[in-house]
């Protein structure tokens, strides 16, 4: 047995599934999930010494390849410091200031230790602050896992058949209205029935939990202008787009100002972060300002912060967004070559440093329902001759794909090489 092997089989005796996160049990692929002990730029090293060019990032937040020295520094001078003080430290405030700066609409901001808090904690405050309960999502978006978001839901809640979690209560789950995602007419009907009930829309700006999905044009805009007006609150969840297609996320990317931004990933510079901001008279209605209680014993913690802030200082520098997404398209290009010489139906999408690909024969992949559609198989066959081939790509066929900086020609011409191999072999 490989050491993966060894392992998986052991984590399964005390660990739900062998894994901490249902996403990485390879459920969507087949087979046993492969164990890493190391990463350093855009590789990582599995428990038996096997190498993978890596395109999963640890779902995101690992933007400038792993093992970043600046990131490493940071993380170790702030643990030298403390680890936790459980009261406020001055770097928090440096955080705040920072994010404040770059999403120009986020007037205040709150840290949290991961996404599904600060979606959480949005939804809360969204129902807060319009004394309604009524929340608008849209089918195939992740949002995390509490409760009112876990309806129709994407990621490996899709991945694994579960949309609809059970242990939601159905008194719960019955505020959650799901709309189709791209479509405004929807959107426009059910406000034009019920706009005033609505606390609020949360949307993925590019949807990411569905595989790679772009808002169509007219969209997001849309969003925005059933939100003014009904005065239900909009949310864009950014804890994937958020300084991943641009530094200040789909927002800045499309120029669409959220009411609230709910931000993960990239943010902790691969520590446990996430955060949620907006508007001054929306945000005051947090506790201890407000009555909307939200809190957490770890949250702003500094050594997090630390890195963070190393991350952020990593991604402001002049023409990363442009070179990131151009190492994205090339990539994309390059697998769309491979598959069109194989005759394989093959379609790309791809925001940034995000990416999706769908074994399908329709041309512009923008709905949910043509993502189901695609063929599941084939996936499946590609995924695991791409891994045997040392390429590691997220394993479901619902998920957004990552390029880092640290990606850089050798490793995306050694992947469309092998691509052009593997598609082959189809
Ligand atoms: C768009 C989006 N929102 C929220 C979450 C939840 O974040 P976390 O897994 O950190 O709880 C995720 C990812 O899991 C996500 O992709
Ligand atoms: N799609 C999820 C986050 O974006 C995958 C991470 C997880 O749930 O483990």
């Amino acid at each position: 047995m490989s050491r993966s092997e060894t392992l998986f089989a052991a984590a399964k005796n005390h660990i739900p599934g062998g894994v901490n996160s249902p996403v990485r049990a390879f459920k969507g692929v087949g087979g046993d999930p492969i164990f890493f002990k190391s990463g350093k730029g855009a590789y990582l090293i599995d428990e038996d010494d096997r190498q993978y060019i890596d395109y999963v990032g640890s779902w995101g937040p690992m933007i400038l390849g792993h093992g970043n020295p600046a990131i490493i520094r940071a993380v170790q001078e702030a643990a030298e410091r403390g680890l936790s003080f459980g009261a406020p430290t001055a770097i928090e405030v440096e955080m705040a200031y920072k994010v404040c700066d770059i999403f120009p609409g986020m007037d205040m901001v709150r840290m949290v230790s991961s996404g599904t808090e600060a979606t959480m904690s949005a939804i809360r405050l969204a129902r807060g602050y319009t004394g309604r309960d009524k929340i608008v999502k849209f089918e195939g978006c992740y949002h995390g896992h509490a409760d009112s978001l876990l309806v129709k839901a994407g990621s490996g809640a899709l991945t694994l058949g579960v949309p609809n979690s059970p242990g939601v209560p159905a008194s719960v789950a019955e505020h959650t209205l799901t709309l189709e995602y791209n479509n405004s007419d929807q959107v426009r009907e059910l406000f034009n029935t019920i706009g005033g009930e609505i606390a609020c829309i949360i949307v993925e700006p590019v949807a990411g939990n569905m595989n790679c999905i772009p808002p169509v044009p007219g969209f997001l805009e849309c969003l925005r202008e059933v939100c003014d007006q009904s005065g239900a609150v909009l949310i864009l969840d950014e804890v994937m787009t958020g300084f991943r297609v641009s530094l200040s996320g789909a927002q800045g990317y499309y120029g669409i100002e959220p009411d609230l931004t709910t931000l993960g990933k990239v943010i902790g510079g691969g520590m446990p972060v996430g955060a949620f901001g907006g508007k001054k008279v929306i945000m005051d209605c947090i506790a201890p300002t407000g009555p909307v209680y939200q809190a957490g014993t770890l949250s702003g913690n500094p050594v997090a912060m630390a890195a963070g802030l190393a991350m952020i200082d990593g991604v402001s520098t002049a023409g990363f967004y442009e070179s990131l997404s151009q190492k994205a398209a090339s990539l994309m290009q390059g697998l769309q070559g491979a598959a069109d010489a194989a005759g394989i139906p093959f379609t790309t999408n791809q925001v940034g440093g995000m990416f999706g690909f769908f074994f399908s024969d329709e041309k512009a992949i923008n709905r949910f329902e043509q993502v189901t559609r695609c063929n599941l198989e084939r996936f499946q066959k590609f995924y695991h001759l791409m891994l045997d081939n040392g390429v590691y790509l997220a394993p479901s066929a619902y998920e957004a794909g990552f390029v880092s900086s640290a990606h850089r020609d050798t490793e995306l011409e050694q992947t469309i090489n092998i691509a052009h191999k593997v598609m082959q072999q189809l």
